[in-house]
């Protein structure tokens, strides 16, 4: 795949957005982060036996209002994580937000994969959003995957479900791929089409010739 897949990371203030994108991209936790307005990783990623180039932006909670009013930003990207944290109640009605306003946005491809993800499962004493009912046909019905981890204390469960949302993104593109490729040419070019017809002809020559 030569573009990256692009995901971008948007959700309220202090859900553990950075905490989530560095636990994956470097396996580590730090527990206090800088708070940039927007960070864009790039990164090769290994995706079950595959290179992966991904671009990751990370958007704080505090731009996430000016980004969401730019119609285009989520539109183009090839996949959105939605993070809220299990025990702060306003965050998961942002994240909800952010999910039907991608849906309804008609410049959003349809199916742009979103994973929704519950952060700080860790500190489940402290719940107050239920938790969703994960099931991995989600992504099949409808592009989108909700579950719940921590950044603090799940680092392989994080890891899971990035490459899947990775596998979705490429899946999704290897479909739109395929049929322009057949119509384009579903016989081969030109010069492929010309080679067969040669050789085709060839043997009825020497089938003729030989019965000479
Ligand atoms: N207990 C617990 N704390 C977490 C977890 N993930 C992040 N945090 C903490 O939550 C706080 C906010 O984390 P950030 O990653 O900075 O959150 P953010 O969503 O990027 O914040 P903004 O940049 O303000 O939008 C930090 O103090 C983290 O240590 C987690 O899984 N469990």
């Amino acid at each position: 795949m030569k573009r990256a897949a692009h995901i971008v990371v948007v959700g309220k203030e202090n859900v553990g957005k950075t905490a989530v994108v560095v636990r994956y991209l470097t396996g580590r936790y730090l527990s206090e982060y800088a708070h940039a307005p927007e960070m864009t990783y790039e990164r090769i990623v290994p995706v079950d036996g595959r290179q992966v180039p991904l671009k990751i932006t990370d958007i704080s909670g505090k731009s996430l209002e000016t980004k969401a009013s730019n119609k285009d930003f989520l539109s183009k990207v090839d996949g959105i994580v939605v993070v809220y944290a299990i025990n702060d109640t306003p965050s998961y009605h942002v994240a909800e937000g952010v999910c039907n306003w991608v849906r309804r946005d008609r410049k959003s491809p349809v199916h742009t994969p979103i994973l929704l993800l519950g952060n700080k499962a860790d500190l489940s004493h402290c719940r107050c959003v239920p938790s969703p009912d994960t099931d991995e046909t989600q992504w099949t019905n409808s592009s989108c995957l909700a579950t719940e981890v921590s950044a603090s204390t799940q680092p392989d469960h994080i890891n899971y479900v990035f490459t899947s949302l990775i596998n979705k993104i490429l899946e999704r593109r290897e479909a739109t791929l395929k049929p322009r490729k057949m119509s384009q040419n579903p016989l081969g070019s030109p010069k492929v089409i010309r080679a067969t017809i040669k050789r085709r002809f060839s043997v009825f020559t020497r089938e003729r010739t030989s019965t000479m």
